[in-house]
């Protein structure tokens, strides 16, 4: 079944819920591909968001159906219960429902087997980690959530939450950072004798796998008797690194709305997301995996490529997207990308700043891979939010530009494309206004530190003075580099003085 994805329609009539009771009224080609009752837990997912309900999960689910195994999920909330009163009532059933101009296909998933907000039962989750059934942890807590610094991938030992971790370890004060909940589930685990398990980063992180690995072992390292975790962990847990791709906005009640007209049920639990999908992962487990291959997945020994492909290509080009969009008004990212001086500047962004910079894997069409991404994100059924993607700008920079920008004037090239999507960050965070003047709130965990650093500074030469000075977020080299600085200045200059038409006319134009 396929509706418009435009359709306005009027909100619905009240209906019964979704739920393990009401699915035989679903009609077939919308239901599981697997029986939820039949199926045990073995992966438990750390931040179960609208991602991950529309990537692995379904990966997951499309893997058990090809090739059997307890591969269902217990999805783990970290800040809110909101997931658990949406799909807690649904049995953890929800819909997937997929846009694109065409229409709009939706499908019940039926993975998620059990729910559990971290704040409410720490204990609970250091169990579940600890269970010999569970062979799988995965993650997607947003970039934030790892709590390290990007330029060198150490933990922030400094961090208010990962102090408090570290203090409280000797009184068992449960903990409430992502990393110290899992060295306590590890230690759980080892002091059980479970034997070994995967932990699975999928978040927009460069080598997540490492970073994940480094971080834990950084943890451990800070415990007074760390140093048995420490082996325990280098013996028994497996860390491989992931590219995770599907394009998943925030779910609207326009959507929610679109799919009780589909199913007959209310489904509060309900994604959105594109038809596109794409999962690169490492192959090394340390007790087993679903079969995602079956399911369309790619396992390889080599993610970096891919990573660094998709984080430069398509997350670059979507932040830049974002700043410059929002500041030129748009919404939306498809409403951003049908400017066509925006348009033209993205291009010239992944064509001549980011390609370059890329191993390109064997066979690999790259010119291909950028026309999908534009056409993606010219998706008009598919309302993602410029400000979404602004968000934890402080934490997306460095692996969406930043690293596209210090290789290609390590190779004598100037990146001027890359430096303005920098450049209209500066402007968005030290502004916080689009041109016509619209307030636009500043949601990064720096906010505040970014606010007081620009707070005096009156020029674009003073507010990228002030920003390069966070080496949280910079780093220290490219700050150190007059031809970044220069670069950053002018694009800030332009766009102070042109808006974002001039900007990014000047810098296609040189
Ligand atoms: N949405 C997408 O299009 C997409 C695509 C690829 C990858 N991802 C990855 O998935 C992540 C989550 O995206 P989403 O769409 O599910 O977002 P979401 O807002 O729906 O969910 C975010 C999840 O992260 C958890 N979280 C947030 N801040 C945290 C913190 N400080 N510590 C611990 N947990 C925290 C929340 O509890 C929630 O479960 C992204 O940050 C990105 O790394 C998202
Ligand atoms: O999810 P975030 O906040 O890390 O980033 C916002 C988007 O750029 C991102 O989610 C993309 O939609 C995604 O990476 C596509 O695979």
């Amino acid at each position: 079944m396929a509706a418009r994805g435009g359709d306005v329609m009027s909100t619905p009539a009240p209906a019964p819920r979704l739920s393990l009771g009401t699915l035989d009224a679903v009609e077939a080609g919308h239901r599981p591909r697997v029986d939820p009752r039949a199926l045990g837990v073995g992966v438990v997912h750390l931040g179960i968001g609208a991602f991950h309900r529309a990537h692995q999960a379904v990966y997951t689910e499309d893997a058990v159906a090809a090739a059997g195994g307890d591969w269902g999920i217990c999805g783990v909330t970290q800040r809110s219960r909101s997931v658990v009163e949406q799909l807690g009532p649904q049995d953890g059933l929800y819909t997937v429902l997929a846009h694109d101009a065409g229409g709009s296909s939706a499908r019940v998933v039926g993975a998620v087997r059990e729910l559990l907000f971290a704040g409410e039962e720490p204990g609970r989750l250091r169990a579940l980690i600890a269970a010999p059934t569970t062979r799988l942890v995965t993650l997607t807590v947003t970039e934030k959530g790892y709590r390290h610094d990007p330029a060198t991938g150490r933990l922030r030992r400094a961090d208010p939450d990962v102090a408090a971790d570290l203090d409280g370890w000797s009184t068992a004060r449960p903990p409430r950072t992502v990393v110290g909940q899992l060295v306590a589930g590890l230690a759980a685990r080892r002091a059980a004798d479970a034997g070994p398990v995967t932990l699975l980063s999928c978040d927009n992180l460069p080598a997540n796998g490492a970073v994940l690995r480094g971080l834990v072992g950084d943890f451990c390292a800070a415990l007074p008797d760390g140093d048995g975790l420490r082996e325990w962990i280098a013996a028994s847990v497996r860390f491989p690194s992931s590219m995770v791709d599907r394009i998943v906005p925030a779910t609207t009640p326009a959507d929610r709305d679109q799919v009780q007209r589909l199913l007959g049920l209310r489904d509060e639990g309900v994604v959105v997301t594109e038809p596109f999908r794409q999962w690169v992962v490492e192959d090394d487990f340390a007790a087993g995996r679903p079969a995602w291959e079956r399911a369309g997945a790619v396992l390889t020994a080599d993610v970096a490529p891919y990573e660094a492909m998709k984080l430069r290509l398509l997350n670059g080009s979507h932040s830049t997207l974002a700043y410059l969009g929002l500041l030129a008004g748009h919404e939306h990212v498809a409403d951003a990308v049908a400017d066509d001086g925006i348009a033209a500047l993205v291009d010239r962004l992944m064509a001549h700043d980011v390609v370059p910079t890329l191993a390109v894997p064997d066979g690999f069409d790259v010119a291909r891979y950028r026309q999908d991404l534009l056409d993606r994100f010219a998706n008009p059924a598919l309302h993602h939010r410029t400000l979404q993607i602004a968000m934890d700008g402080s934490q997306k920079l460095p692996q969406r530009l930043l690293g596209t920008i210090s290789d290609a004037l390590a190779a004598g090239r100037e990146p001027r494309a890359a430096c303005l999507g920098v450049a209209a960050w500066m402007r968005y965070v030290s502004t916080g206004r689009s041109e016509a003047g619209v307030a636009l709130p500043v949601d990064d965990p720096l906010a505040a530190r970014l606010g007081e650093v620009t707070a005096g500074a009156g020029s674009p030469a003073a507010v990228v003075d002030a920003l390069l000075g966070l080496p949280e977020v910079f780093g220290t080299d490219l700050p150190a580099d007059a031809r970044f600085r220069a670069l950053v200045e002018e694009a800030l200059e332009v766009l102070t003085r042109d808006g974002v038409a001039g900007a990014v006319r000047e810098s296609v134009a040189s």
